[in-house]
């Protein structure tokens, strides 16, 4: 089944940016680890948040959906297993979180994922877990999912991460530390990417009460033995979803209110709001309604200039869609982390947007795949079938692309939106934005906006 989007030629309304897939995840995990009950207020409602739930429960929290919150009673200490098998679906952080979180299990736990999971690298974060007394194997090569944790305890020590595969690592060596024997030092080698991920989890263990320090450069952590304690958490907007409706919003004429934003979130990828302005768009948040504006973006974009996005990685792909509409050009570099995300991103941005006519050629830093360098145009023909490469947000940002193209656009890979975003196409229809699920080159007829709907 493909998703035929219809072109528009304004871009106005009211649009919801969900809750923070990557607060709710953490809240779900502290919460779970904490003795007695947390609430989490605003969490986000998908199917990543759905399995780390779910692994949640494997491990034996109970968790139960309200109206605008969870509710966890957590395990403290004594996990009680209800399944020794962790289904951690294509999520790297349930993936890498659960991993060492079996570490401290009293038994041996199976924790493995969907096939684009399995492909993802692991090696550094079995190693270091090993380092600090892990017993654990991979079933498979090179030290991939699924694995084997026989559990029986963290002694603690010090062990070595690098900083340039993927900060989950960091994370999730974090999150079982405070339960290991001894205190936990954690040293990272080389350049530390994605550091408001990291910032992100020192803010959550510090929030439920775990002892841990972090040098300024985020190389250096130490974690002491400490409890985690339960706690009412909220979480913001998601600066990643919202990216694509702000992209949407400055690609036309018209007036886009966002909705449900609060502000004084940690993301980096809130960076989407400066590129924005630095592209000659005005965003104008409003913290007494909670909303971000932007009102008749300028006729082109003001392009020319470079974004470093080692701080902000999920926004690679959006950046790659709106860069097609740039005058001059963008280069986007410090992006080499995104090649092991659920697709190699830039290559997967690179090949379907030239598909559609973009000038973009891939940027390569000592022979890794680190960025691009997009040229601009006012419009493109469309007409072009895509592929997701499997990925919800190289999806989300084609279609974005796809919407100034001058015919309709079929993807495949859509039904992915319900990873982070579900309410992804319900959301673009009210700006007007006409999907059909067609089969193969001919039309199914089915209006998919309002299939997927609730
Ligand atoms: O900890 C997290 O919640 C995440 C960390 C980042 O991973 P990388 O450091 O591998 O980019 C980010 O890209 C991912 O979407 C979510
Ligand atoms: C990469 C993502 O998540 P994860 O790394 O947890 O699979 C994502 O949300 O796009």
């Amino acid at each position: 089944m493909l998703l035929k989007v219809d072109p528009v030629d304004s871009f106005s309304g009211t649009f919801r940016v969900p809750s923070s897939k990557p607060e709710t995840q953490r809240a779900i995990l502290t919460g779970t680890l904490a003795e007695g009950t947390s609430r989490v207020f605003n969490d986000l409602r998908c199917d990543e948040t759905e399995t780390m739930k779910n692994a949640c429960r494997a491990f034996g929290a109970e968790i139960t959906e309200h109206d605008g919150y969870l509710e966890i009673r957590g395990t403290g200490r004594s996990f009680r297993h209800h399944r020794r098998v962790i289904q951690s679906r294509g999520s790297g952080l349930v993936f890498r979180t659960m991993t060492a979180l079996a570490s401290v299990q009293p038994s041996p736990v199976v924790v493995t994922g969907d096939a684009t999971l399995r492909n993802r690298v692991m090696e550094p974060l079995l190693r270091a877990l090993r380092e600090l007394g892990a017993d654990i194997e991979s079933i498979v090569s090179e030290d991939k999912a699924p694995v084997v944790n026989w559990g029986g305890g963290l002694k603690g020590g010090v062990c070595r991460l690098p900083g340039d595969i993927s900060s989950q690592f960091v994370t999730a060596v974090l999150f079982a530390a405070p339960l290991a024997d001894g205190p936990v030092e954690i040293e990272v080698t080389g350049d530390v990417y994605s550091q408001s991920y990291i910032r992100q989890t020192l803010a959550s263990l510090t929030g439920a009460g775990i002892k841990v320090s972090a040098s300024d450069d985020l190389r250096h952590y130490q974690v002491e033995p400490s409890s985690y304690r339960a706690q009412d958490v909220t979480t913001h907007e998601d600066y990643t979803s919202a990216s694509y409706l702000l992209a949407a919003a400055a690609l036309f004429p018209g007036r886009t209110v966002l909705t449900d934003v609060y502000g004084d979130s940690m993301q980096g990828e809130f960076a989407i709001v400066p590129i924005l302005e630095q592209l000659g768009v005005t965003v104008t948040f409003d913290r007494a309604t909670s909303s971000l504006t932007v009102d008749n973006p300028p006729d082109s974009l003001r392009g020319s200039f470079e974004v470093n996005v080692q701080d902000c990685p999920n926004i690679v792909p959006t950046l790659a869609a709106l860069g097609a509409y740039v005058q001059g050009s963008l280069r986007v570099t410090g992006g080499r982390l995104t090649r092991f995300h659920k697709a190699s991103r830039i290559e997967a941005m690179a090949t379907e947007l030239t598909r559609m006519g973009v000038d973009i050629e891939v940027l390569y830093d000592d022979g890794i795949c680190d960025g691009f360098e997009v040229r601009g145009a006012r419009s493109y023909p469309g007409g072009a079938t895509l592929s997701s490469w499997g990925d919800h947000r190289v999806f989300m940002s084609l279609f974005v692309a796809g919407l100034r193209m001058r015919s309709a656009n079929r993807f495949a890979g859509f039904e992915d939106v319900r990873l982070s975003f579900p309410a992804f196409l319900t959301e673009f229809a009210k700006a007007g934005v006409r999907t059909t699920a067609v089969e193969g080159d001919g039309d199914a007829g089915g209006v998919v906006s309002e299939a997927m709907a609730g």
